[in-house]
């Protein structure tokens, strides 16, 4: 689903009304309807529904959906915030009075005797800080054992930033239209939208639209092609790393296997660590990492270099021979590889996705994480741009960037992820779809972050709240599962 800034918003109201001569009120009615349409499952006849509402059209949906509240029985008043003033929202509130919405005043506004408070009061207008009158109403909402529900925002969040107002409402349910704004899908705002509906009212675009969140339908897997065999199903070599670190191979190894590469070689100067646990994977012996040769095998599957591969200076040698000496090799570089990133990487040699946390990416751009928080969208951007490869920069709110300037939210997944690993799983995912499946870096990026994510949520709603990034990889083909089209088939074009 494409995701917008608050002014590409704005843009595309004006140009349906401006340019497609949709009238403004007509969007303002499939508004109020959509809005309608998703509480009424949310709703009981008989509770008690305060709409607020504000000046501009946020509050002319508003007004809208109190008189279709009222038209259809349900026991709701207004509270005027401010009087409206642009046009749609004044024949609206006109409309009120038609059907007798009754409103109340400051003076008698009673928060404890309502049910349900809907937020009309601010939308993609809104900047800087409410006022102190609407901050003490808002309050008692927020603290009340309401249902607390916002049309298109919640008041207080200015689309235009991300910054929040003190006492911004906090809802439990958001209902935009057409698509989402940053500030539904990026933290701080993402604390005060709670769940997102986002329904259609009609709104057009004419300009290319680069911003994305992941959808569940974007993660679709092929089916392996009958013919198959171990390594055209895909190959992924990693580079060992030290012992100290042994788990966060041992992970990436695992999830490369599982997620669904064919051979998977663990490349070593030392001994097999693995040899009683992890049978499946292969040894590439080398002499050391200063003189390390990729076969052609190699050299045409996925590489993966970073986790618990430690800070030696052989690594580094190996990362800049890996640099000077091939060409057009598929490079994942996570973790310890990222430490090193500034000394060895060129770009336009490799086809390169990074994995690094916002801890990791502060160092690698000299910028502090508040820095990047305030600005993830365009540093993010500019850096996959400037360095020609794919940007995964894990958080919270993982987002990808594409070397073309396309960008992936990703909002699945949940807190219980931040534990140790959960990065080297993520790496083994993306080096082991990017092996067996036939797709652009930037598409298996999207696909291995939206799977991880999905594994974790998987287990979180069967209750296993503390799990382990070994659980996450155990959970991968139950995940998986829902994103292979294998009706009993198998493809043939891959
Ligand atoms: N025009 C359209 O195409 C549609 C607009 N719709 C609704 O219209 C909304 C946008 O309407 P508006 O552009 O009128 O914006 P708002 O309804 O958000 O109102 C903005 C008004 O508030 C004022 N304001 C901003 N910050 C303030 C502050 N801190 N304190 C006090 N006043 C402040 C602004 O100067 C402006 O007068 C959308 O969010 C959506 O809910 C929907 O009806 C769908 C169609
Ligand atoms: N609060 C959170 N909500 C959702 N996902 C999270 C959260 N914290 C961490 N994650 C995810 O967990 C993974 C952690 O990766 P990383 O920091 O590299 O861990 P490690 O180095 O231990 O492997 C990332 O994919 C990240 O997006
Ligand atoms: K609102």
């Amino acid at each position: 689903m494409r995701l917008l800034s608050n002014q590409e918003k704005v843009d595309m109201d004006k140009y349906t009304i401006e340019d497609l001569k949709v009238p403004s009120i007509i969007l303002m009615e499939n508004a109020a309807q959509s809005v309608f349409n998703v509480i009424k499952k949310e709703i009981k006849k008989n509770d008690k529904i305060l709409v607020l509402t504000g000046k501009g059209n946020n509050g002319g949906d508003g007004f809208a959906l109190a008189r279709i509240l009222k038209i259809k029985s349900y026991n709701v008043e207004l509270y005027k915030i401010y009087e409206p003033k642009t046009k749609d929202a004044r024949k609206n509130s006109k409309l009120c009075k038609i059907y007798s919405v009754e409103s109340v005043d400051s003076k008698n506004l009673n928060i404890e005797e309502y049910d349900v408070f809907i937020d009309a009061v601010f939308g993609t207008g809104f900047k800087g800080i409410l006022e102190d009158r609407i901050q003490n109403v808002f309050n008692k909402i927020n603290n009340s054992s309401g249902l607390e529900i916002s049309i298109d925002i919640p008041s207080g969040i200015s689309g235009d930033n991300n910054e929040i107002s003190p006492n911004c409402f906090n809802a439990d349910k958001t209902i935009t239209f057409e698509y989402p704004v940053l500030a539904h899908c990026l933290y701080p705002g993402k604390k005060f939208v709670g769940k997102l509906f986002v329904e259609p009212i009609g709104l057009k675009y004419n300009k290319e639209l680069k911003k994305e969140v992941l959808e569940e339908k974007d993660l679709y897997l092929k089916p392996l092609k009958y013919d198959v065999h171990k390594y055209s199903r895909g190959q992924v070599s990693v580079i060992d790393g030290i012992r100290k670190y042994s788990g966060a191979t041992y992970l990436t190894l695992k999830a490369a296997l599982k997620a669904g590469a064919g051979y998977v070689r663990l490349i070593t100067d030392g001994e097999n660590r693995f040899k009683n646990i992890l049978f499946e994977i292969v040894i590439k012996n080398i002499s050391s990492y200063e003189k390390i040769k990729l076969n052609s095998k190699i050299a045409k599957g996925i590489l993966v270099a970073g986790p618990g591969m430690g800070r030696k200076s052989d690594k580094l040698t190996l990362l800049n021979k890996i640099f000077s000496d091939y060409k057009n090799l598929n490079l994942v570089l996570d973790a310890d590889a990222l430490y090193y990133f500034n000394d060895y990487y060129k770009k336009n040699i490799h086809n390169v996705i990074i994995t690094p946390h916002l801890g990791e990416f502060s160092r690698m751009i000299d910028k502090n994480i508040e820095e990047i928080r305030e600005n993830p969208i365009k540093i993010g951007s500019e850096f996959a741009a400037e360095n020609n490869l794919t940007l995964i920069l894990k958080s919270e709110t993982t987002m990808i960037f594409s070397e073309d300037g396309r960008v992936a939210v990703n909002n699945f997944g949940n807190p219980y992820m931040a534990t140790a690993g959960s990065g080297d799983v993520l790496t083994g995912i993306i080096a082991g779809l990017w092996a067996n499946q036939s797709f652009k870096n930037f598409e298996i990026a999207k696909k291995a972050v939206g799977l991880h994510s999905l594994i974790g949520d998987y287990l979180y709603k069967n209750k296993i709240f503390n799990f382990t990034s070994s659980d996450i990889i155990d959970n991968i083909s139950n995940v998986l599962k829902r994103f292979i089209d294998a009706d009993g088939r198998f493809s043939n074009d891959c």
